[in-house]
């Protein structure tokens, strides 16, 4: 009921892990250009294949479809291919996570990996005119000192790599497992961002404030779960970057019209809609906007409040989110 105005309006990513983007039809495609044999025979096989009970089936996948990216010219391809999708979408700027120790683990270089993402982004930037930023995110499932040689490798990028995030899985890794790491990563200036809530309890969410100091929360779903914790994320404005699709894949809600998005918004907290693993989760950015507005009912205004919070969450400089909010004000009021 809302399409045209959810494909109307100028919008921002802000949780997207770049690697979570490789469609099937490119995953052969690269792996053809390596000679690199998949366990699928065939593009159908491959979605047929995603079929998720939690955060560690989609993982285990991810971190194997992710093995098709070797050179250079492989993460370009990925992210240009991002980044013309975003475009459709009529999204203006992305923060694009991606995970560094999924490929120097396998002996691809942090230089080729940055290189290939950084070049497909200014490329995007002039000739589509969509904004996009790199925010690498550590495996939380490894220790601190791979955590610790992955930030000594990104110094050297400082430039090309705005903020830090931390993913994979949660159960079991607390955000306190990274406090040192996180630590030298905000005093050599970079953004601080922890997916937290998503599967682990509310404590996660404390931890990723108290102890790693975030300044945006990845997910936070389980935050509902502590009346304070909600209290404080209001209080202090701190953004969350919900993906609604992702969660009902992963089975963090059964059914879209149980998601939390709405009583975290009557709640007052600023949430953000996103696509996180697009190519495996059924949904680009305006997908992830119809579903959870038609199941929860969303009106134009709260969609737009949405769609707000993103461009006032965002790393943007001042004048390109006035200019977009002004944007978001004309389309509602220019759309009947
Ligand atoms: O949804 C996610 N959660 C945690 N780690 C991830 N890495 C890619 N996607 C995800
Ligand atoms: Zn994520």
């Amino acid at each position: 009921m809302n399409d045209a105005l959810i494909r109307s309006l100028p919008k921002c990513e802000l949780h997207i892990h770049i690697e979570g983007s490789l469609e099937p039809e490119l995953m052969f495609a690269l792996a053809r250009r390596n000679g690199i044999a998949l366990p699928y025979e065939s593009v159908e096989a491959v979605r047929r294949a995603y079929q998720f009970r939690n955060l560690q089936d989609f993982l285990d996948i991810y971190y194997q479809g992710m093995s098709v990216l070797i050179t250079e010219q492989d993460f370009y391809d990925l992210a240009f291919a991002y980044l013309e999708r975003a475009k459709a979408d009529n999204v203006r700027h992305v923060e694009m996570f991606f995970d560094p120790q999924g490929h120097t683990a396998r002996g691809v270089a942090f230089e080729t990996v940055t290189d290939g993402l950084s070049r497909a982004i200014a490329d995007a930037e002039r000739t589509l005119g969509v904004s996009a930023c790199l925010v690498m995110c550590f495996l939380r499932h490894l220790d601190e000192a791979s955590a610790e040689k992955t930030l000594d490798e990104a110094l050297a990028f400082k430039d090309r790599i705005v903020g830090i995030g931390l993913d994979s899985s949660e159960a079991g890794h607390p955000p306190s497992k990274f406090k040192r790491v996180f630590g030298r990563a905000r005093d050599a200036g970079f953004f601080v961002t922890a997916h937290a809530g998503e599967e682990g309890p509310a404590s996660y969410v404390w931890e990723a404030l108290d102890e790693l100091g975030v300044e945006r929360i990845d997910h936070g779903n389980r935050a509902m779960e502590d009346e304070t914790l909600v209290g404080r994320l209001v209080r202090e404005k701190m953004a969350l970057t919900v993906c609604p699709l992702s969660n009902l894949r992963l089975r963090v809600v059964d059914d879209l019209s149980h998601h939390p998005l709405r009583r975290m918004m009557d709640k007052g907290l600023v949430v953000t809609v996103n696509s996180d693993d697009p190519a495996y989760f059924g949904g680009y950015v305006n997908q992830n906007y119809r579903e959870i507005s038609e199941a929860l009912a969303l009106s134009r205004e709260e969609i737009a409040a949405i769609v707000r919070n993103g461009f006032h969450a965002s790393l943007m400089p001042d004048e390109e989110k006035k200019k977009a909010l002004a944007e978001v004000d004309r389309v509602l009021t220019e759309l009947p």
